[in-house]
C-alpha cells in the first residue's frame, strides 16, 4: 500500500498542494487529473522524492520514503519515475540505454529481456540507434522501457505518451498498461487524456488548485461527476438549468449533461437553434443555442444543417442521477 500524506507544499512561499492524503493498493493503477498547473507533477515528485515536504509523509508499506533531505540520490530503489523530460543517455545506443539498468542476476536473460522490453515498446529496429538520433516520441518510449528495465514496484507517469504521435500511442498505451498490470505493478499516471484514464485507472483522483477534490472509482466518477471541473476533465459537457431541459420543473439548480446523453425528440424538449455540426469520425458534435442563449452541445449520426431547430431530451434516469449528485454534493 502507498499512503501519500501532504499537509502543504509549496515553491518558496506560494503553496501549490494543500490537504492531499490518499492511499494506493498494491497493484492498483490510479489516475491524477486537473487542469494544467493544479499540481499533478509536483505530486509526484514529492511521491517520488525528488521534492521534500515538510508537512507530510510518504510510505510504501511499512517503508517511509524520506526525500531528497535524507537520500544523497533522489528516489527510492522500489519507485521509478517517468517525468516529462526524459532522463536518457544520448549517445548510446537505444538498447544499451535499457540495457543499462538491468539487474546483474539477469546476465543470462539480458539480450532476451531488452528484447521483450524494446517488443513492449515497439523499438525493435531501432536497437542499435542511437538516442540522439530519436525523435521526442520515439525517446520517450525508450525512457519507458528503461524504467521498466527497473522493475519498479511503483511506477509513476507524468503525461507518459505526451510526445507519441496518435498512431503509435494507442497501440503503445494499451500493451504498456495491460504489461504493468499483468506484473503487478503499482501506477499513478498523471494525464490530461481521458484515453490515458477511462480504460486502465481504476481509480481516480482530481486536483484544482493543488486539492484533491475527488477520489472515485473511475467509471463512477465519469458516469456521476461531481461537478463541471471534474466532468470537462473528460471532455465537452453541459451544464443545463433544469428549467430550461423540463418547463414544468420547479427545481432551480442545473445538471451536468454529456453531448451523447441528448436524444432527438420530435417536438417537445429543450429547443436549440443548430449553430455548428463538426464531424467526429464516429458522430458529430454540434454546437446549439437554446432560446434563453446557453449554448448547447450534443452529438448526432448524421450532420446537422446550420440554422434548424432540434429538439433534445435527456432521459429521467440521467436527470434522477446527476440531481441525486447535486443533493450529496451539497450537503
Ligand atoms: N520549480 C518550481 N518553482 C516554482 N513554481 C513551480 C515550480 N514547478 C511548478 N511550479 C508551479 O506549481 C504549480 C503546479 O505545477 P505542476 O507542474 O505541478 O502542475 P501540473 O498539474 O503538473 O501542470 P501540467 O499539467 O501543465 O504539467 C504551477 O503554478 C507551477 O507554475
Amino acid at each position: 500500500m502507498l499512503k501519500v500524506q501532504v499537509d502543504s507544499f509549496g515553491y518558496q512561499d506560494k503553496t501549490i498542494l494543500k490537504d492531499i492524503s490518499f492511499q494506493v493498493a498494491h497493484g492498483e493503477h490510479v489516475a491524477l487529473m486537473g487542469e494544467s498547473g493544479s499540481g499533478k507533477s509536483t505530486l509526484l515528485k514529492i511521491v517520488y522524492g525528488l521534492l521534500h515536504v515538510e508537512d507530510g509523509s510518504i510510505f510504501w508499506g511499512n517503508t517511509e520514503a524520506l526525500g531528497p533531505n535524507f537520500n544523497l540520490v533522489p528516489g527510492e530503489p522500489y519507485m521509478k519515475y517517468l517525468a516529462q523530460d526524459f532522463d536518457l543517455m544520448p549517445f548510446i545506443s537505444v538498447e544499451e540505454n535499457v540495457g543499462q539498468f538491468l539487474s546483474v542476476f539477469e546476465r543470462e536473460t539480458h539480450d532476451e529481456r531488452i528484447d521483450e522490453l524494446l517488443d513492449l515498446i515497439e523499438m525493435k529496429s531501432f536497437a542499435k540507434t542511437k538516442v540522439k538520433y530519436l525523435s521526442g516520441g520515439q525517446q520517450q518510449r525508450v525512457a519507458l522501457a528503461r524504467v521498466l528495465a527497473q522493475e519498479p514496484e511503483i511506477l509513476l507517469l507524468d503525461e507518459p505518451f505526451g510526445h507519441i504521435d496518435n498512431f503509435k500511442r494507442i497501440s503503445l498505451r494499451r500493451n504498456l498498461f495491460l504489461y504493468l498490470k499483468k506484473q503487478d505493478i503499482t501506477v499513478l499516471t498523471a494525464s490530461h487524456d481521458p484515453s490515458d484514464v477511462l480504460p486502465f485507472a481504476e481509480r481516480t483522483l482530481i486536483l484544482q488548485q493543488g486539492r484533491v477534490i475527488a477520489d472515485k472509482n473511475t467509471q463512477d466518477l465519469y458516469k456521476n461527476p461531481p461537478d463541471y471541473y471534474t466532468a470537462s476533465l473528460f471532455g465537452q459537457v453541459n451544464q443545463i438549468p433544469m428549467k430550461l431541459l423540463k418547463s414544468y420543473s420547479e427545481i432551480e439548480r442545473s445538471i451536468l449533461v454529456y453531448p451523447h446523453e441528448f436524444k432527438f425528440s420530435d417536438s417537445s424538449g429543450l429547443k436549440v437553434e443548430v449553430m455548428n455540426s463538426f464531424f467526429k469520425g464516429t458522430h458529430y458534435l454540434n454546437e446549439g443555442m437554446a432560446e434563453d442563449g446557453t449554448v448547447v452541445f450534443f452529438n448526432s449520426e448524421k450532420e446537422q444543417e446550420k440554422g434548424a431547430t432540434i429538439f433534445l431530451n435527456v432521459s429521467l434516469n440521467t436527470i434522477n442521477k446527476r440531481l441525486q449528485i447535486g443533493q450529496k454534493a451539497a450537503t
